[in-house]
């Protein structure tokens, strides 16, 4: 199986991307080389999916200050701080953005003392860091989600949460990925995902390239995939998820776990600790990003409602955390009660480390 690409690559001294909004007709990279590109490119889907989030903003930070004429650290740490601040603004929903950001701001914080371009180094490394650790949490998410589906014929998914949506591999398209390279080939029935097809522009495009079968169906044709019996479970990303396991993830979600349940189908959400928010007690505390009436009421140039029709085109919803089977994480399977189960994965990691 050829290696799943990396959507998001600092190579050669720049950032290049690839630019997810000319999928599946082209392949194209970009390379920003600014803060203010770099926001454009999240708040335009050119990157997207909550860890590939969290990876650009920190190369971001990193932009925002490479070449900037700080007079001292202080100078350059209210540089960094205006450029969180503005990276922060660009889509409210992923968490693993604002996580990235903190968790840069605060390295830097530690390392007061060290001179303007040792933190700018440091920052990079970073970011460096954030990726990589990205790449070996999915890679641990197709292993502990591997044992979910190593009986299954076939999972449906939503939206993407494939390679294209982190450092690489994936979260809830990890496992397919693993199981490919032990001999066990699942097929993949992935719902297009309306309105900016996430799954039939980007995950039955990465699939395509990583040979793996693909059935693409329309959202509402979900239902009777299920009824017909022709998936064993259900599997998908997650953009944040609360202290109770209540997940927010691409609009369409919080349908397809009711149809899970309907069914008697497992429901498992695949997600890095990172995407995790235990300051929200629940998922009615998660923001939701609302986006342009346009993205529904045209397929790109061509209008397809009234104009001037209303609109309500939330980009994402939030699933409660009694419909959720598993919670398939880099630190193993959470399990219900999930208020328990993330705190003893996560905390207990972190007590460890104290
Ligand atoms: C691996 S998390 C991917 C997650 O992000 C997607 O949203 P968007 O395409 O708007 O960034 C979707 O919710 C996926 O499940």
């Amino acid at each position: 199986m050829p290696e799943p690409v990396s959507p998001i690559v600092w190579r050669d001294g720049e950032l290049e991307i690839i630019d997810q909004t000319r999928l599946p007709e082209e392949l194209v990279f970009i390379r920003p080389r600014t803060v203010e590109e770099v926001w454009k490119a999240i708040r335009e889907l050119k990157v997207r999916g909550a860890p590939a989030l969290g990876i650009a903003a920190a190369f971001g930070l990193y932009l925002a200050i490479k070449d900037f004429q700080a007079k001292g650290e202080e100078e350059l740490c209210a540089q960094l701080k205006k450029a969180a601040d503005y990276l922060a603004s660009s889509r409210p929903t992923a968490v693993n953005l604002f996580w990235a950001l903190k968790r840069v701001q605060e390295k830097v914080a530690r390392a007061q003392g060290l001179g303007v371009e040792k933190i700018k180094e440091l920052v990079l490394r970073e970011a460096l860091a954030i990726q990589q650790e990205d790449e070996s949490m999915c890679l641990a998410i197709g292993r502990y989600g591997a044992e979910l589906l190593k009986e299954a014929q076939a999972i449906l998914t939503h939206c993407n949460a494939g390679t294209l949506a982190t450092a690489r591999y994936g979260t809830a398209l990890a496992p397919v990925y693993y199981l490919a390279t032990q001999g066990k080939v699942l097929r993949v029935f992935v719902d297009e995902t309306r309105p900016l097809l996430q799954g039939a522009r980007l995950t039955a495009w990465e699939l395509k390239q990583a040979g793996i079968p693909v059935t693409l169906i329309t959202d509402s044709m979900a239902a009777v995939v299920m009824q017909k019996g022709w998936v064993q479970a259900v599997v998908v990303g997650a953009d944040r998820i609360a202290a109770n396991g209540d997940v927010a993830n691409k609009i369409g979600t919080y349908g397809l776990a009711i149809l899970a349940r309907e069914h008697g189908l497992p429901f498992y959400v695949a997600a890095p600790s990172s995407t995790f928010d235990l300051t929200l007690a629940t998922g009615e505390e998660i923001p939701i990003e609302e986006r342009e009436p346009a993205e529904i009421t045209h397929l790109g140039l061509r209008p397809i409602a009234p104009q001037g029709i209303a609109v309500f085109n939330p980009a994402f919803d939030v699933t409660p955390h009694h419909y959720i089977t598993a919670i398939i994480t880099e630190k193993g399977i959470l399990r219900p009660p999930y208020q328990e189960s993330i705190s003893q994965v996560l905390f207990k990691e972190a007590a460890r480390q104290k």
